[in-house]
């Protein structure tokens, strides 16, 4: 599959780096508003293909998108440290009306993966803007929280990330909610798991684990300036959920319909992501508290995208 990035910044070229190590993709195009860049971007990427898969990885305008299957956006302004992610929206809106309208015109059926933050509220931006159905407009949203939440829980049990099942859902930001009563360590609930392993999840690990994945972003930003990696990953693993149809469980934003009293507000699920997009959403059994958190993160995301009106 064919795939577009726009923005080959730190997180756009992250994506593209990940697509040809995973074998993700059979080309992968980079466009940026600094065309020297998304050069440097693809050279340097391409160099990584001969120890990879076969890929071709090379720098175009948005014509050169023409026949891709999904385009990854990536562009527009990161946050600075200690800044939040929904400070950046009305910045990064205005740089969307130009790079929606510039994919479409050359691939006008092209799924769209967000990467660009606030992500779930540009989510709904892409939506609006490309006039594509909602299964088709995807938001990296919380994929890389659940990662952040699921490698801290494995590290604490002594077992791999891949043997723990938790998420992360709501916003991809301050009012995330780690599902806590639905997270599996195997086939157990996580505590019963952790008490039998000698490692009980007490308040101050839920408290440690809590920070380390809502705040992970201000520190490594603080730390390096910026993020990529953990993400870049992410969008790797979608595209390729999306190319093989695969139908993996992903936490991805996406506009969802109803969330307790909100109406129309893209914030993360467990979502069913096959070729067509996400193709379910699941709403998983929740306590009360982390039910009444979900409902106030889209209550907050919802009140956020209002002020773009
Ligand atoms: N969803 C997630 O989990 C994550 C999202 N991000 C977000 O991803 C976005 C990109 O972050 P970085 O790559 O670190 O930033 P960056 O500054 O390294 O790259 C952004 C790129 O966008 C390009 N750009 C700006 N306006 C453009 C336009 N109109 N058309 C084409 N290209 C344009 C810039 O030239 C630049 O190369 C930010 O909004 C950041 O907050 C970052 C990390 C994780
Ligand atoms: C920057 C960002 O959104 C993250 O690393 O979570």
């Amino acid at each position: 599959m064919k795939i577009g990035i726009v923005g080959a910044g730190m997180v756009g070229s992250a994506a593209g780096y990940a697509l040809a190590l995973r074998g993700g993709a059979s080309e992968v195009v980079l466009v940026d508003l600094d065309a020297d860049y998304a050069r440097a971007q693809a050279e340097d990427i391409s160099h990584a293909v001969p120890f990879a898969h076969p890929c071709r990885v090379r720098a175009g305008e948005y014509g050169d998108l023409e026949g891709a299957g999904a385009v990854i956006l990536a562009a527009g302004v990161a946050q600075q440290p200690g800044e939040s992610r929904l400070s950046l929206l009305s910045r990064n809106a205005e740089v969307f009306a130009k790079v929606i309208a510039g994919v479409q015109g050359a691939a006008p059926d092209a799924l769209l993966l967000v990467a660009t933050n606030p992500v779930d509220i540009m989510t709904e931006v892409a939506l609006k803007a490309s006039g594509l159905p909602p299964e088709r407009v995807i938001g990296s949203g919380t994929i890389l929280d659940t990662a952040r939440y699921r490698s801290l829980l494995a590290t604490h049990l002594g077992i791999a990330a891949q043997s723990v099942h938790a998420y992360v859902l709501g916003e991809h930001g301050d009012s995330e909610v780690l599902a806590w009563s639905a997270a599996r360590a195997g086939t157990q609930p996580i505590a019963d798991f952790a008490a039998q392993v000698g490692a009980p999840i007490t308040d101050d690990v839920r408290a440690r684990i809590d920070d380390g994945v809502r705040r992970a972003a201000y520190r490594i930003i603080e730390g390096k300036g910026a993020t990529w990696y953990g993400i870049g990953a992410g969008l790797a693993r979608i595209v390729q959920a999306l190319r093989d149809d695969q139908r993996t469980v992903l936490t991805v934003s996406a506009v969802t319909p109803k969330v307790g009293e909100t109406r129309d507000v893209a914030l993360s699920l467990p979502r069913v992501v096959g070729s067509a997009g996400i193709v379910a959403t699941l709403m998983p059994d929740l306590a009360d508290d982390e039910t009444a958190a979900l409902r106030s993160s889209a209550a907050i995301l919802k009140e956020t995208s209002a002020q773009l009106v």
